[in-house]
């Protein structure tokens, strides 16, 4: 029997960093998550214990912290693709590399319509995403959103689904819509202000969701993945995922009370779970 060793990636998880940018009259506070996997001629390494080809995943650690002292000062994107370059043309035995940051995000406190210079309150659980898979002759870089807790409260139906003898959901015309989203977006291009585009993105993201008469939730993030890929043409795919956080009337038949959609049990599970990619037609020729 031949055995042999099959696809294999080592490296560091959630290198946790943070940094304060000083600019004169304020300053800026990054706070990230940074893993990196490589891959390359690592055979021996497995086969025989032979580690003269391995970069310590310490020293990749060490790497990520060195190179956010000159290079981390725009976008996790922009990072992500100097650390995934200076891994690939130090290491000859690497064929491929792949990064990923997690950006915590906060936002200076502001009093008086004053914003504080070095005061800071978290965003919350939301996080801004970023992928670099980069190889010798290409790179793959996505962007994303993790965590968004999102929720409107009309504009929401679901009804004309399939009846059968276990279907016992009451079709509703008018029902709350909440989901913890996560978004990732592939760009056809390097040459982005990566910081600039996610911001809009994330806006046309969060508007679309907002202003759409959602008849499901497969059908809002149909629209939502739609919306981003008429306005952006640097997006060349996205890919939601859209938990169905569910919010159920609570029965007030049995106190003789009506419940005229006001009061809901937000249930943590079961939970629906949508997901869907959107992507660009090929022309045909
Ligand atoms: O938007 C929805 N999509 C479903 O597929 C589904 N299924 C369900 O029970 N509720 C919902 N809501």
């Amino acid at each position: 029997m031949n055995i042999k060793l099959g696809k294999n990636a080592y490296g560091k998880r959630a290198v946790n960093l943070s940094k304060i940018i000083r600019h004169a009259d304020h300053h800026e506070f990054r706070q990230i998550s940074v893993s990196s996997a490589l891959e390359g001629d690592f055979e021996t390494a497995h086969t025989m214990g032979d580690n003269s080809k391995i970069l310590a995943t310490d020293t990749q650690k060490n790497t990520v912290y060195i190179l956010a002292r000159e290079h981390f000062n725009k976008g996790i994107e922009d990072f992500g693709l100097y650390l995934s370059n200076f891994f690939l043309s130090n290491n000859p035995q690497v064929s491929k590399v792949n990064i990923g940051i997690e950006e915590h995000l906060y936002a200076r406190m502001a009093f008086d319509g004053t914003v504080h210079p070095h005061a800071y309150v978290s965003s919350g659980n939301e996080k801004h995403t970023t992928t670099i898979v980069q190889d010798k002759d290409s790179v793959t870089i996505t962007a994303g959103i993790k965590d968004l807790l999102i929720l409107k409260t009309t504009d929401s139906a679901f009804t004309g689904y399939i009846q059968e003898p276990y279907t016992i959901l009451k079709e509703t015309t008018d029902r709350i819509l909440a989901t913890k989203c996560e978004a990732t977006w592939t760009y056809n291009s390097v040459n982005i202000d990566f910081t600039a585009i996610f911001e809009q993105i994330r806006n046309t993201l969060l508007k679309t969701f907002a202003f759409h008469k959602s008849l499901s939730v497969q059908q809002t993030l149909y629209a939502m993945g739609e919306a981003v890929l008429q306005v952006y043409p640097e997006v060349e795919e996205i890919s939601l995922v859209m938990p169905n956080k569910h919010h159920i009337p609570y029965n007030m038949e049995p106190f003789g009370l009506d419940n005229t959609n006001e009061i809901f049990i937000a249930t943590d599970e079961p939970f629906g779970y949508i997901t869907g990619t959107v992507v660009r037609e090929q022309d045909s020729v």
